[in-house]
This record gives structure tokens, sequence and C-alpha cells, in this order.
């Protein structure tokens, strides 16, 4: 038995890829704070609801998807109930493993998740780390629960809070990026609807490009780039803008706030 633990915007993500990759709704519980979400949940999905302290009681992989800072609280309710050979997976940002191993008692197997909301669409990455009690077992467990939604990488626990900056935020840039060149076509006197067609579908070209070709991403953008034509036009601008350098202070400020988080 599989348990959400706060199922919002990520744990409703995760809920539909587990029942997505062949979980019985028998088999998958799930947590909510307010009642008419549990039941909408209920409704949608056919899993059953329960509190906390149930869900941690009776399933054998939690996976804690609440905000950072509701996380003292639900590993303080929780901690009561938990057995000791629970797998508690956190997908949290900033959370590390020794924060829910001081909360939940000695020898707790923690795993830690950043994964993202292409999980909708079985195209999540998800990196993940070892706590200090979690085994290879462990790690392969959550592997075998993340794989079928999308890409798993494991990653050293140091480095969780750059990828909570780069893949576990970075559709938000994607989408930011589609909104300005959408407003671009607009500036330009497209309409609207035309302009996200053909944003999304180059930006979708691009990144099965990017992922099949095995080619760098210098290469293909050179392969763009004609001597003296529009794209280099474009970039000439995106460099004087110093769009480059914004990203570089926009993913530092991501990880440096990931880190903050873990403080409360
Ligand atoms: N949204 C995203 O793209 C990603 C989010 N995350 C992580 O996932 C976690 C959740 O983020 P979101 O889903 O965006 O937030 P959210 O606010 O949509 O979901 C959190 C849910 O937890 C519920 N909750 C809070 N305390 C609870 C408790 N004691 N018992 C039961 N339910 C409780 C809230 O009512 C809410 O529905 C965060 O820790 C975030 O860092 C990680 C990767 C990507
Ligand atoms: O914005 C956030 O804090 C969460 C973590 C990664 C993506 N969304």
């Amino acid at each position: 038995m599989i348990a959400i633990l706060g199922t919002g915007k990520m744990g409703e993500a995760l809920l539909s890829g587990l029942l997505r990759a062949g979980f019985k709704p028998g088999d998958v519980l799930a947590t909510a704070r307010r009642t008419e979400r549990a039941k909408d949940l209920e409704e949608r999905y056919g899993v059953r609801t329960v509190s906390n302290a149930e869900a941690a009681k009776s399933a054998d992989t939690i996976i804690l998807a609440v905000k950072p800072q509701d996380m003292a609280s639900l590993l303080g309710e929780i901690a009561p109930h938990v057995p000791a050979d629970l797998l508690v997976i956190s997908a949290a940002a900033g959370i590390t493993t020794s924060f829910v191993e001081s909360r939940l008692g000695a020898d707790i197997p923690v795993v830690r998740v950043m994964s993202n909301t292409p999980v909708l669409v079985d195209e999540a990455m998800s990196v993940i780390s070892a706590g200090a009690h979690a085994s290879e077992e462990h790690l392969k467990r959550t592997e075998d629960l993340l794989r079928p939604v999308g890409k798993v990488l494991r990653i050293p626990e140091s480095q969780q809070d750059a990828a909570t900056a780069l893949s576990g935020s970075g559709p938000a840039y994607f989408f930011y990026l589609v909104e300005a060149m959408v407003d671009a076509g607009i500036l330009l006197g497209m309409p609207r609807a035309a302009a996200l067609d053909m944003v999304t579908q180059s930006i979708v070209g691009a990144a099965i490009m990017l992922r099949d070709s095995g080619e760098h991403p210098v290469i293909l953008r050179e392969a763009v780039t004609s001597p003296g034509g529009t794209t280099i036009a474009a970039i000439a601008e995106l460099e004087r803008h110093s769009v480059r350098a914004a990203f570089l202070a926009a993913i530092e400020a991501a990880r440096n706030r990931g880190r903050e988080l873990a403080e409360g």
C-alpha cells in the first residue's frame, strides 16, 4: 500500500501517475486537509482518503507532498504512528532527509525526491537521493514508482537544491518563455491562438530534437542561425539584454530560496 500525504498539485500529479502506471486505486491512499478536496479525489480517482496517522500506519511507502513550510507539523502528526520499516519519500523542496529523520525517529529510511509537473504526461524529471538509512532496495523501490512517469536520476543530496532550481522549477521557465514569445507574436500582429500554436510546436520540436538527436544544444542552435540572417538578429538582442546572465542569476536565486525553505 502506498500513501500520498498532502495531495495538492504535485501530490495529485504523482497520484494520477501511479494509477496510469498500473497501481490499483485500492492500493493507493491519499490525504488532504480539506474534506471537499478529499471527496473530490475519491470521486475522480477512486482512491480512499484517510487521516495522515492512518496513512502512516497502513502503508509500506508514504510520499510526503505538502509544502516545505507544512512539513514540520505533518511529521509531528505522523511520528507516533510510523512503523520502523516504512519507506518515507519526501517530495518537498528544500527539506533534507536528516530533517525528516530527526522528526520521525532513529533508523527510518528516507528518500528525497524532486520531481516536476510533467509527471502528468509521463515525462517527469525526478532526481532522488538516499537518506542515512535508505538502502539500495529503498532507492530501487523509489525508482520503480517514478520510472513509469518519466526519467529518474540518482544524485548526491548536496545537489538537490540545485536540481530543484533546474528541473523542479524548470517547466515554469519554459512556460514563461512561451508566454513571452506569444506576446512577441501579438506585437507583430499575429492572432493569439495562431501564435500559441506556432510557439508550442516549436518548443515541442526543439525539445524532442534535443532529447533524441544526442546533439549538443549549441550545434542545434547553430543549425538554425544562418549567417547574416534572422535568428542572429534575435540572438544579438537576447545577448544585449543579458538573457543568459538573467538565467544564471534566476536559477541561483531559486537554489538559494530552496535552502531558505529548509530553515522554515
Ligand atoms: N508544483 C510543483 O511543480 C512542484 C512541487 N514540489 C513540491 O511539492 C510540494 C507540494 O507543492 P504543490 O503541490 O505545488 O503545493 P499545493 O499547495 O498544491 O499542495 C500541498 C497540499 O498539501 C495539503 N496539506 C498541507 N498540510 C497538510 C496536512 N497536514 N495534511 C494533509 N494535507 C496537507 C494542502 O492542503 C495542499 O493541498 C512542495 O513541497 C513542493 O516543494 C516539487 C516539485 C515540483
Ligand atoms: O516553486 C516551488 O517551490 C516548487 C518546488 C519546485 C517547483 N515548484
